[in-house]
């Protein structure tokens, strides 16, 4: 990150001792003081429902920074000048009156109000029109709006609109955290900064892409929340739309927040409907059942705690998804992702098509297409899969092939890689909206997911078991391999 300080302001942080805030928001905040980012003035009013105070909470969270954040990486007198900007308020988000204390609380050099809603997105609209009758908010509030934006689109159509009759749409920061990913930034960089990579892509170049987004973990504890979204509400919906955005995105004119949203809107539209005819070939969704994550033994989704012994969500998701349009005509997307696979990972890969005409060997021809490895977790980095020939004389023409590989953490000095919600809270405090998602890019997503999960309702097959530590449903590998492709694996 480049040290630009940000401008002085107050934030108000609604559903302050929840799980978000707690895990995420508070140490990205600590990690933003430690690089010395946060104004001077700047204040955080935690507000939540429970009995403590302000020192209660300052206390509790000294003892959650301490055990969450490295030890090199904690310096209590940070960590301890970061808590003095924290304040606590008892609320009960529905009780109108109760916001009445929040303009108290406001430092009239404080211009820039930062509204956080951790909270559940049922409540946004409550928490909106409460702090427009306790005239809390001007037109340069920012407010902040956590994933998922609703349960499909009539629901976040719903919480879009109470969100639009207080705010304007460049007032609203709606996170997806895998923007907030330097990798994933860097795909904006891989893709417009290099006119190599520009001219090739496209139907003419590349045959296919894979987006692989693996999770070792299963639900942990979430089971209630998780089992009303499924993996393709969690993680396809924003997550893995947005990285496909990026990937398949004209190139936008500016770095502009709506340049960029713009392209990724077409992409979302452009994006071919699934019938119920194309889920036996398109679609594989899965449910893990007892097995290994990281080399021990592990429940089925079905005896996780909370658990309904009946139920049919997803864990594992496997898709392959066609755009229309000029650039990607004929180029299948193959997307994957899933709850207790073998490893966390995510990368993306792109599939050149061979030369026009082959000379080498024939035993060697499936050799003949160069890769882009877009590695984004973890071993953050990318390499370029191409062709030498084999060393040796008695080798003749046979081909090799090798990577060109650019890990960042070796080949660059860069220290730590900032956490999403780091970089996502310090663009919220510049007024960057860039790495936020717009109503229609949610709306458009939401449409196009909802279709499939209409398809499941109306009859589909149930979810397919996977034993937790594999790479999904075997028909996951069926479905790629019906084209004559296969997963790719590092060899
Ligand atoms: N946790 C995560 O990793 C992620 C969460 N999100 C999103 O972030 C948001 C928050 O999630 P999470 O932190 O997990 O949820 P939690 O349920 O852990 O936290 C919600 C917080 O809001 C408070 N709250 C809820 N209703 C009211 C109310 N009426 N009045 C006052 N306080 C209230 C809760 O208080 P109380 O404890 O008293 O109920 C709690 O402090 C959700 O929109 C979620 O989808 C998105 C991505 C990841
Ligand atoms: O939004 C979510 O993302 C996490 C995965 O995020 P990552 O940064 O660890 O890759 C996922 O576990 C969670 O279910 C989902 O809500």
């Amino acid at each position: 990150m480049a040290n630009t300080i940000t401008a002085r302001c107050d934030i108000m942080l609604f559903g302050a001792l929840g799980d978000l805030a707690q895990r995420k928001l508070f140490p990205a905040f600590y990690q933003l003081e430690r690089g010395g980012l946060i104004a001077d003035g700047s204040r955080i009013l935690a507000l939540a429902r429970r009995e403590l105070d302000t020192a209660g909470l300052r206390k509790l969270l000294l003892e959650r920074l301490e055990q969450s954040i490295k030890p090199e990486e904690f310096d209590r007198s940070v960590a301890e000048a970061f808590l003095q900007r924290v304040e606590y308020q008892i609320l009960e988000f529905h009780d109108k009156e109760g916001f009445g204390v929040l303009n108290g609380w406001r430092d009239e050099q404080n211009s820039q109000l930062i509204v956080y809603l951790a909270s559940p997105p049922s409540i946004y609209g409550v928490i909106a029109r409460n702090l427009h009758s306790a005239s809390c908010c001007t037109e340069k509030t920012r407010v902040v709006v956590e994933k998922p934006v609703g349960h499909d689109l009539e629901s976040s159509r719903v919480i879009n609109d109470e969100l639009a009759e207080v705010y304007n749409e460049n007032q609203l920061f709606r996170i997806d955290h895998y923007l907030g990913k330097e990798t994933v930034q860097n795909l904006i960089a891989l893709r417009f900064a290099n006119n190599l990579f520009a001219s090739q892509w496209d139907q003419n170049h590349i045959s296919h892409v894979e987006i692989t987004v693996a999770e070792s973990v299963g639900i942990e504890g979430r089971w209630g929340y998780f089992d009303r979204a499924g993996q393709i509400r969690d993680m396809v919906q924003n997550h893995l739309l947005q990285l496909l955005c990026l990937i398949a995105m004209d190139p936008p004119s500016d770095l502009s927040a709506d340049s960029l949203r713009d392209e990724k809107v077409k992409v979302l539209k452009a994006l071919r409907t699934i019938t119920p005819d194309m889920m036996e070939t398109c679609v594989v969704r899965g449910q893990y059942t007892a097995g290994t994550s990281v080399g021990k033994p592990v429940p089925g989704y079905l005896e996780e705690e909370g658990a309904n012994r009946r139920s049919q969500t997803e864990t594992f998701v496997a898709l392959k998804v066609e755009i229309d349009n000029w650039r990607w005509s004929g180029v299948p997307f193959y997307i994957r992702t899933g709850k207790r696979l073998p490893e966390k990972l995510s990368q993306i890969i792109i599939h050149f098509k061979p030369a026009p005409h082959y000379i080498f060997d024939p035993d060697q021809k499936h050799l003949a297409n160069n890769k882009l490895i877009i590695r984004l977790q973890p071993d953050e980095g990318m390499a370029l899969k191409i062709l030498t020939k084999d060393q040796g004389l008695h080798k003749g023409m046979r081909l090799r092939q090798g990577p060109l590989e650019l890990t960042f953490s070796e080949t660059f000095e860069i220290g730590r890689i900032p956490d999403a919600y780091e970089r996502l809270l310090w663009e919220i405090m510049k007024g960057n909206q860039y790495l936020f998602v717009r109503r229609d890019e949610v709306e458009h997503a939401w449409r196009w997911v909802d279709r499939i999960i209409q398809n499941w309702s109306d009859g589909g097959d149930p979810p397919k078991r996977y034993a937790a530590g594999t790479w999904g449903p075997v028909a996951a590998i069926a479905m790629i391999t019906r084209d004559g492709r296969s997963w790719y694996e590092d060899a």
